[in-house]
């Protein structure tokens, strides 16, 4: 093939990556597929009364097949490409110990590229994360993490230290290795709430930080207390885009490519304070440390350190199309029995839809390569 009809090709395959009906199909597959797997889910709830362990490993591959499929998106569909910066003599322990993870919240796709080092290094299923309370009622993750023990908080100290604690103790016998995520700045960075937190910490005497909120000490101290024994040790994690992207959740839809770049670095737990108040200091020392990272990222355009990207693997692509094959099949099934019905609605209906797809937004919007 020459270099034109590749270049053709590659134009058509972004084409088609931007077209509303390729997203109703990923959309469809994955809502039905998480609600079947959700279903799954609470069929193994005898499972638990007979053996906590066997429950607990069924449960991990079930929420690999929900989250593998947004994994798969970002790698497989949108091709995005991960690099990871870290130290050659920490790589070989990622994934084989339970650590807790303090990543920046900068970036509506943050948490994916989390998920897809924890694919990477074998996690994926087993990943958890201090999430806020309302996650836990959304359908398909939400009803997922119930059953992966993620925990939840309500963001009341009053309320928190006890459940968080609670929920943290629960996972000592895990029977997997996990990464625990833990967004310390406590929601997702604007400028807005920057400006308000850049205030706190001037009524407290702390340094600015110019890229990150002012860590919630709270949390990281409870957790770190909580898991002295389970966990190995904070996978510091830097995260950041190319090009001065802002990546979406819709752009990876679309088919954009982005690169992130993350920078790991792996800290040992027992050299981190046991006592509230310093813990708190070690922690905003550790936010201006991140903070240089930053700056360094953005005169630059790379993180420290040398680079020991992980390649990615073939099973997320490999469930997204199981998942596909099965239910896919059925719909194209009933859609052929509809339409030679005959019948004038399933016609006005099924043009409808089409048309829907042809007047989408972004349909024709993609620029060729
Ligand atoms: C090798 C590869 C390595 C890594 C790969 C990377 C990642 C992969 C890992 C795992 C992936 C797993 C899953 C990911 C999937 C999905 C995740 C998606 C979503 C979840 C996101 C969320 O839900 S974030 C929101 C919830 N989480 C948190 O809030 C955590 C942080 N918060 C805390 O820790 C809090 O302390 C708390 C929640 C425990 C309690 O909150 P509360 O509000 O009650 O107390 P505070 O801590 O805030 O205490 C009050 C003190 O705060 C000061 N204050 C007031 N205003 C501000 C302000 N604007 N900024 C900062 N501080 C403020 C106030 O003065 C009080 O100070 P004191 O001195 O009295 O403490
Ligand atoms: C193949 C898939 C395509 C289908 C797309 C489905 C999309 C499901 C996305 C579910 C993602 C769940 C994670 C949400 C992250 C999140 O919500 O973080 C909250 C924090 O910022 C703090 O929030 P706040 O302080 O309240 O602003």
């Amino acid at each position: 093939m020459s270099s034109y009809e590749l270049l053709q090709n590659m134009g058509f395959l972004q084409l088609l990556k931007s077209q509303f009906l390729c997203h109703l199909i990923i959309c469809y597959v994955f809502l039905v597929s998480g609600l079947i797997i959700n279903l799954l889910q609470l069929c193994t709830l005898p499972v638990w009364l007979v053996s906590k362990q066997l429950a607990r490993r069924i449960n991990i591959r079930l929420a690999y097949c929900i989250s593998s499929q947004m994994v798969a998106t970002l790698e497989w569909w949108s091709g995005t490409e991960c690099t990871l910066y870290t130290d050659p003599k920490s790589y070989p322990l990622y994934g084989k110990e339970n650590a807790i993870v303090v990543l920046n919240h900068s970036f509506e796709i943050d948490f994916l590229c989390g998920w897809t080092f924890c694919e990477r290094f074998g996690v994926l299923g087993s990943s958890k994360v201090l999430a806020k309370k309302q996650l836990a009622y959304v359908p398909i993750i939400g009803w997922m993490w119930y059953f992966l023990e993620i925990v939840f908080c309500k963001r009341k100290w009053e309320e928190d230290r006890r459940t968080v604690n609670e929920s943290l103790q629960k996972l000592r016998d895990y029977p997997e290795n996990f990464w625990f995520l833990l967004y310390c700045e406590g929601t997702r960075f604007t400028p807005k709430k920057h400006q308000v937190s850049m205030q706190v910490a001037e009524s407290k005497g702390l340094p600015k930080l110019k890229y990150h909120l002012l860590p919630r000490t709270k949390g990281f101290w409870v957790t770190v207390q909580s898991l002295r024994g389970t966990a190995a040790a904070v996978y510091d994690s830097t995260l950041n885009f190319r090009n001065n992207e802002m990546p979406t959740l819709l752009g990876l839809l679309n088919g954009k490519k982005y690169h992130a770049d993350l920078y790991v670095r792996r800290i040992p737990l027992e050299l981190i304070p046991e006592d509230e108040k310093e813990c708190a200091e070690w922690l905003h020392k550790l936010y201006q440390e991140k903070d240089s990272f930053q700056e360094h990222y953005a005169k630059t355009g790379r993180f420290p350190g040398p680079i020991m990207s992980p390649p990615r693997r073939p099973w997320s692509l490999i469930n997204w199309l199981f998942w596909s094959c099965l239910l896919l099949y059925p719909l194209g099934l009933l859609l052929t029995q509809l339409i030679s019905s005959g019948s004038v609605f399933t016609i006005i209906a099924s043009v409808a839809v089409c048309s829907a797809g042809l007047c989408h937004p972004f349909t024709g919007k993609v620029k060729p390569p």
